[in-house]
C-alpha cells in the first residue's frame, strides 16, 4: 500500500497518462461477456492504441481486470500491457480478487503502488472502493484517512483521483444502485484540498464528464462491453470498446480524450439481461 513510483518526465513537460478500465479478461482466451470475446476486444483496444503512436508515461488500469478471479486472466491482462514500455499501476475493482490480481500482476511486473509522483507539480493517487463480493463501492476508513494523509503531505502537488466506483449518479438506475455508498465521507475529505480538482473511473462502462461540487469526475468507455446512458433498467450499447487519454499540465489544468474502435466487430449480445 504504501510503496510509492516516482515517474522521471521532462521539466514544465505535460504527463501522458492513458486509461484502459474494466478488460474483464477470463482464464480462458475464447471466453465471452454478453456475446464479446473480451481477450480479444482487449488486445483490438491496445491494437488500435499502438496504432495512434502516442507516446505516453503510464498506464492505469481502474479495476475489473478479471471476469473469473483467475490468475490467468490477471497474466492476460500483464501481457498485453507488456506491448508497452510503460510503467502501469491499478486498483480493483468489485470483480477482482486481490490476492490473485496482487500477485499475478506483482510476478508480471506491474507495480502495485498507489501514489505516484510524476514529476514535480502532481500526484496521482488510486482508492481501493471494492466491498468484497457485492457491485457496489464504499471507501473504509482506513482509505479515507490514507487519502487524507497524502493529500497533507503534499499540499503543493495537483491532484488526479482514481477509484473503480462512480461517487455521483450516472444517470443509469439499475448502475447507481452499484455506486459508491460513501461518497458524502470523499466528498467532506476533499473538501478541505481544493488541488483535488479531477477524479477518474470505472465501472459504469460509458463515456461520462460531470461536475461534482467544482471537481471534474470523469469515466470511460470498458475494453469490452457498453452500458447505454440513461436507462432505468439494465441495457447494453452498441458503441465500441475504448479508452481516454489525459495529459496533466503542470499549472494544474488537465486536458482529455476518449478514443475508440473504430469497429463493429465487438457488438454485445443486446438480448441478455445481465452477468
Ligand atoms: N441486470 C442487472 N441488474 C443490475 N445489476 C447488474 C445486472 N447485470 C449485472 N449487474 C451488475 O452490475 C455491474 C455493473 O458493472 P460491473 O462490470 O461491475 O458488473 C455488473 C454486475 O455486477
Ligand atoms: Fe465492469
Amino acid at each position: 500500500m504504501e510503496s510509492l513510483l516516482n515517474l522521471t518526465v521532462a521539466g514544465g513537460a505535460p504527463v501522458r497518462v492513458l486509461q484502459i478500465t474494466d478488460t474483464h479478461l477470463f482464464a480462458k482466451k475464447h471466453e465471452t461477456l454478453l456475446g464479446v470475446n473480451t481477450w480479444e476486444s482487449y488486445h483490438a483496444v491496445l491494437n488500435a492504441i499502438h496504432a495512434q503512436k502516442r507516446e505516453c508515461d503510464l498506464i492505469v488500469a481502474t479495476g475489473d481486470l478479471a471476469q473469473d478471479q483467475t490468475a490467468a486472466a490477471y497474466q492476460h491482462f500483464a501481457e498485453g500491457i507488456a506491448s508497452f514500455n510503460v510503467p502501469c499501476v491499478w486498483l480493483p475493482g468489485n470483480h477482482d480478487f486481490q490476492p490473485a490480481m496482487y500477485s499475478a500482476l506483482q510476478d508480471a511486473g506491474i507495480s502495485p503502488a498507489k501514489r505516484i509522483y510524476p514529476g514535480d507539480n502532481w500526484q496521482i493517487l488510486l482508492l481501493d472502493s471494492q466491498v468484497f463480493g457485492v457491485p457496489h463501492g464504499e471507501l473504509s476508513e482506513f482509505q479515507l484517512e490514507w487519502l487524507e494523509n497524502k493529500l497533507m503531505a503534499e499540499p503543493q502537488r495537483h491532484t488526479l483521483l482514481l477509484l473503480h466506483h462512480h461517487p455521483l449518479p450516472a444517470g443509469c438506475s439499475w448502475l447507481d444502485q452499484h455506486s459508491l455508498r460513501n461518497s458524502a465521507a470523499l466528498d467532506r475529505v476533499l473538501m478541505k484540498f481544493p488541488r483535488v480538482n479531477n477524479l477518474l473511473c470505472g465501472h459504469i462502462h460509458q463515456e461520462q464528464d460531470l461536475n461534482w461540487n467544482g471537481r471534474r469526475l470523469l469515466a470511460t468507455p470498458s475494453t469490452c462491453v457498453q452500458f447505454k446512458p440513461h436507462c432505468a433498467n439494465f441495457t447494453l450499447d452498441t458503441v465500441a470498446p475504448g479508452w481516454r487519454w489525459l495529459e496533466l499540465h503542470a499549472d494544474g489544468s488537465l486536458t482529455t480524450e476518449v478514443c475508440r474502435l473504430q469497429s463493429a466487430r465487438f457488438s454485445p449480445d443486446t438480448a441478455s439481461e445481465g452477468y
